[in-house]
């Protein structure tokens, strides 16, 4: 590869998914928690020879596009067509201003491309013109006649299966792309054939069995049993917290403001729900506890709200390549009765973490008018996460 190679990415999202069946643009369901289009753009977005990547998207699906790739780098996205083949044609010419050296065309429903591939393909672009990612057929392969009679067997050995992202030198792409609409085309199923079409040598490479397209149902319940797989280190952490009333008319309890006829004494907002919440993640993770990530004696705590505790503890387990399995919560407090607030508390605490309401409880009890709860001293907070980490040594 050139080293001053500019490689820029189109991404096609503008399908329906209909054969996923029901639940939506297929690229927009999550598969691992994680939308299938954010797993496919990330590993682009964070190449280093990247410099643009182009979504291509229906403009029916702007607000769940957003929603899904939110916080990666991308261009702005442009509409696709009736076609994989118009929307690849779309991309391109939306490209087309930045004069990139190299194009690399990839489907949304390929959520599991990795940065080797990626990098496999600029190499292979660099050097050829023109190449695709490829694995061998393992099963035979028969040509079947209208009425579903076997009329021929290719010869397995020279058979491959297509992948993408394929990549080409772009103007040679473009050209192709152009010349096929212009001439009324558009029967090509990806973006080879158009390149074979136009007289191009398409050279192949290595690609990646696990870089499959998401297609049917079946694709989605193995892929996302695989993946769960993956998580098989469950853990389960613990937490407590208490903080005692003050002055005041609100208390903050697990990220909803409750107004009330005192305020916590606290360093931060006190809010003890959220605050039992991070320690029992954090001890699920083994990671230390609170007081040792924010320091009661730092000056920049001092009232802090505490959603950015919570989202710190959910990023230390992201940063592993964990999943939260649950979140709850269980407040010890006779007032503020906390069963009318349960559900917006939930809502709140799933909002913060990004984890669904499902994943997350909230009870409450008193203590019987005993201790300094009963005495309405304070409130205590109690809680536990289940997490699911990949094993590793
Ligand atoms: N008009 C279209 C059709 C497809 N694609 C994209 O091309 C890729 C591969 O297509 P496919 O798997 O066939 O997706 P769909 O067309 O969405 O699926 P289906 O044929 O089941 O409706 C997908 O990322 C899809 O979003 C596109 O951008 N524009
Ligand atoms: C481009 C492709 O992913 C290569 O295997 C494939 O051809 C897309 O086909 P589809 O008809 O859009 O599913």
């Amino acid at each position: 590869m050139a080293k001053s190679q500019r490689t820029a990415v189109v991404l096609v999202a503008a399908g329906r998914g209909l054969r996923a069946g029901a639940g939506g643009p297929k690229q927009y369901r999550e598969i691992g928690g994680v939308p299938v289009i954010y797993r496919a753009m990330e590993a682009f977005s964070r190449h280093p020879n990247v410099f643009a990547v182009q979504p291509v998207v229906n403009p029916d699906d702007s607000a769940m596009f957003s929603a899904a790739v939110a916080g990666l780098k991308h261009e702005a996205p442009t509409s696709g067509g009736a076609t994989r083949q118009a929307s690849v044609l779309a991309g391109l010419e939306a490209l087309a201003a930045h004069k990139p050296d190299v194009v690399l065309i990839h489907d949304a429903a390929r959520p599991f491309v990795s940065e080797g591939l990626i990098s496999r393909a600029i190499e292979a672009a660099g050097r050829t013109g023109a190449a695709i990612p490829v694995v061998a057929v393992t099963d035979t392969i028969k040509i079947t006649g209208a009425g579903g009679d076997v009329e021929g067997t290719p010869e397995r050995a020279s058979l491959r299966i297509a992948q993408t992202p394929q990549s080409f030198r772009f103007d040679v792409i473009l050209e192709a792309h152009r010349r096929a609409a212009k001439d009324g085309r558009s029967d090509f199923t990806d973006d080879a054939a158009i390149a074979e079409w136009a007289g191009l040598t398409v050279a192949t490479f290595e690609g990646d069995v696990a870089n499959m397209k998401l297609t049917t149902p079946e694709d989605f319940v193995r892929e996302e049993a695989r993946l769960a797989a993956q998580l098989g280190d469950i853990r389960t952490g613990t937490g407590y917290d208490v903080h005692a009333f003050g002055e005041g008319d609100h208390l903050m309890l697990c990220g909803v403001r409750v107004p009330h006829t005192r305020g916590f004494l606290a360093h931060s907002d006190g809010d003890v729900g959220l605050h039992a919440l991070v320690d029992a993640i954090l001890g699920a993770l083994a990671d230390g506890d609170i007081g040792s990530h924010f320091p009661p004696s730092d000056a920049k705590w001092k009232g802090a709200s505490s959603d950015q505790f919570l989202k710190y503890a959910i990023e230390r387990v992201t940063a592993r390549g964990g999943r939260i399995a649950n979140l709850e919560v269980t407040m010890i407090c006779e007032r503020p009765k906390i069963g009318p607030l349960r559900d917006t508390m939930r809502a709140r605490i799933a909002e913060i973490s990004g984890v669904d309401i499902s994943r997350v409880a909230v009870k409450a009890t008193t203590s019987e008018r005993l201790g300094f709860t009963g005495r309405e001293e304070g409130i205590a907070a109690t809680a536990s996460a289940t997490i699911r980490l990949p094993w590793s040594a």
